[in-house]
């Protein structure tokens, strides 16, 4: 009998196919997603991770031609049938592969948000952004040098502010979409140790090619193939007992 980690579930996708005009990119993808826990997506290029992660705040909604079936249930509301995309994308924030900084000190950029949701207050804004930038473990190293430009940051350094940003908004729900994968090792190792720590606090979707960083940080994974999921589950069983040959080739590195 399979053991699945204690979990209270946050997120319920309920058969989700998704069409770029004619190509159908994602195929009945079901699965429940589970409260302050890492749930990574694992798979070959372009079997549909990102598509699905982005299914999750809407973010596909920008593209022409996208149509989408089926539901996803966030805190028992489907998200597809409400009109307030941009509090769907407070609740649920997003971190990309490169850091995408905005030009201008890194006090304004994990600002921003907060200033655009009008907190207009300089006490209470030194305040999120203190918060914010402790919660992404990167207010030591920046803490003199807030009001010059974010973008003398290094690549790591920005990486942790941009998840700062994400904080800033006090979001559930944080999406990462290969954040390491423009990194040095040992930025990737501080990301990666961030992530752990913030599962206490948030609910984690991350989209990773990288097998030994889903296996070190995450609690659940799911296995993408040709825009199905072929295997979800807790990600011991993933990468010691899979079900699915298909899963074991991938993961011992067969293919992909
Ligand atoms: N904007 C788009 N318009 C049309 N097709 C798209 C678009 N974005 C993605 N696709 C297609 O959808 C499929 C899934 O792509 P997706 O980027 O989700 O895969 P992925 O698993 O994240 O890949 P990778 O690991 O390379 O980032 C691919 O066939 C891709 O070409």
């Amino acid at each position: 009998m399979v053991h699945h980690k204690e979990g209270t579930s946050k997120i319920n996708v309920r058969d989700l196919n998704l069409f770029y005009g004619d190509k159908q990119a994602l195929y009945g993808v079901s699965l429940d997603i589970h409260e302050k826990q890492v749930t990574a997506l694992i798979g070959p290029s372009g079997c549909g991770k990102s598509t699905f992660l982005r299914t999750l705040n809407r973010m596909n909604d920008l593209i022409d031609g996208v149509k989408i079936t089926g539901d996803i249930i966030i805190d028992q509301e489907n998200i597809y049938n409400t009109n307030d995309v941009i509090k769907l994308r407070t609740k649920v924030g997003m971190v990309f592969q490169k850091p995408n900084l905005f030009p201008m000190s890194i006090y304004d950029n994990v600002a921003y948000g907060p200033r655009g949701q009008g907190v207009r207050n300089k006490r209470e804004l030194d305040k999120i952004v203190e918060e914010s930038l402790r919660g992404a473990a990167i207010w030591d190293e920046v803490k003199d040098r807030l009001k010059t430009s974010a973008l003398g940051l290094s690549g790591g350094q920005q990486q942790r502010v941009c998840i700062a940003r994400a904080i800033a908004m006090k979001p559930d729900v944080i999406l990462m979409d290969e954040p390491t994968s423009a990194l040095d090792p040992i930025s990737t190792l501080k990301v990666e140790e961030l992530i752990t720590n913030m599962k206490k606090d948030y609910t984690i979707v991350i989209v990773t090619h990288n097998m030994q960083q889903a296996a070190r940080i995450s609690d659940r994974t799911a296995f993408f193939l040709n825009g199905e999921v072929v295997e979800y589950d807790n990600t011991d069983e993933i990468f010691s007992t899979p079900q699915d040959q298909r899963t074991e080739d991938y993961v011992t590195g067969r293919f992909g």
